[in-house]
């Protein structure tokens, strides 16, 4: 059986030239000292990280020596941000998506302080994110499903009956990676099957089709910001809200029916990271459990939802979107409604820091 991680990634060169070294960022949302940092120090050390500390801002979190970072904890939110500050979720991994706000960069990388380097079947360390890089740098396929998974791979293509109209593809948005150990279950799965571990290494990437919802993971995700960051809000979670850990599933939802409108692509498999650690299942059901009944509300929602042609950037998409959560998910509770004028404020936020042409679809 492969050793599937966590990897020995002593002794393992940089490599000389990191793609995108300068054009990306790496977002840490934590409340912990970052010595898995280390372990990461082959790949990430070229990059900048931005480091969002969540919980007590007096606390001081370790960072490891030699890497270029910024912190920002909950008291510079509030200096940044002034009153906006309050869209920003305090004591959940929600708060990373201030992180994309600051950021200068055209891509993000988000990891959590618990994911680790995996294996590949041949015991080979993965360079996580290397291979979010390669999915972003190249196209993805929304109108039309590759059997043979993703087509501009070494060693694959395009199958036979697959219209040459479309084989350019569309600039691909987003890059969401799996886990190996810990998967991303919710708690009543964990409760049900508290030893599962991830060990199937499945070696694909495949783009999500048009038109098709998925549930976002925020722990090993790398998107374009110039392409979808103003739509990667993680939502109001955590203190004082009546529900957690549905930040990344709530961005990723609104993050899919925005890339359909705008003609981007968003893609799912390779690479994998190894989840080292079990979140509680009790408190993590105590966060869940409004979702887990609120989806099936949600979730035909954002089946339905459609967005005018006068939307034509993510800003314009996304206010969009907040009228018609305020309009048809408030009447499932009031905290749609809250939400609603939370995505206006996030938008507000990120055009307030992000003083540009707005993100066109057409890069
Ligand atoms: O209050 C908090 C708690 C944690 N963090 C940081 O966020 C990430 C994730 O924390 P952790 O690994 O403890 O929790 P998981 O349940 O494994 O997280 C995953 O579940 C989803 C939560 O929405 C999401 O997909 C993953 O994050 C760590 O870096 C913690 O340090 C925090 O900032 N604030
Ligand atoms: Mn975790």
């Amino acid at each position: 059986m492969a050793n599937l991680g966590p990897a020995n990634t002593a002794g393992t060169a940089v490599t000389p030239t990191p793609l995108l070294k300068d054009e990306l960022d790496i977002v840490i949302p934590t409340i912990r000292n970052l010595d898995f940092l280390e372990m990461w120090r082959p790949f990430f050390q070229p990059y900048h990280l931005i480091i969002v500390q969540d919980g007590d801002p007096t606390k001081t979190i370790k960072v490891p020596p030699g890497f270029d970072y910024e912190l920002y904890n909950r008291n510079d939110i509030n200096k940044i941000l002034g009153p906006r500050a309050s869209c920003i979720s305090f004591k959940d991994s929600a708060c990373r998506c201030f992180g994309y706000m600051v950021s200068k960069k055209k891509y993000i990388y988000t990891i959590d302080d618990d994911c680790f380097v995996a294996n590949d079947p041949s015991g080979k360390a993965i360079n996580a994110l290397e291979q979010h890089i390669k999915n972003l740098l190249c196209p993805s396929t929304p109108f039309f499903f590759n059997t043979l998974y993703e087509p501009y791979r070494e060693g694959a293509d395009f199958v036979r009956g697959y219209p040459f109209s479309l084989r350019e593809g569309v600039p691909t948005a987003v890059s969401h990676g799996l886990w190996l150990n810990i998967p991303d279950y919710d708690a009543p799965t964990q409760l049900v099957k508290p030893l599962e571990r991830n060990t199937r290494y499945v070696d694909a990437i495949l783009t999500i089709p048009k038109g098709t919802l998925f549930p976002m993971c925020g722990m090993n995700l790398a998107f374009d910001r110039d392409l979808i960051g103003p739509a990667m809000y993680f939502g109001l979670m955590g203190d004082g809200q009546p529900i957690g850990r549905y930040d990344d599933m709530w961005a990723g939802w609104c993050c899919k029916v925005i890339t359909d409108h705008l003609g981007l692509g968003i893609k799912t498999g390779l690479p994998y990271i190894y989840h080292s650690k079990a979140s509680n299942p009790f408190v993590n059901l105590r966060k869940e459990y409004k979702g887990i009944f609120w989806q099936e509300d949600i979730i035909p929602f954002f089946q339905n939802v459609v967005l005018p042609k006068e939307c034509t950037t993510v800003q314009k998409c996304y206010i969009e979107l907040s009228k018609q959560v305020k309009e048809k998910l408030s009447k499932v509770d009031p905290y749609f409604d809250k939400l609603a004028d939370a995505m206006v404020t996030w938008i507000e936020a990120w055009d307030e820091l992000n003083p540009q042409k707005p993100t066109t679809a057409k890069a």
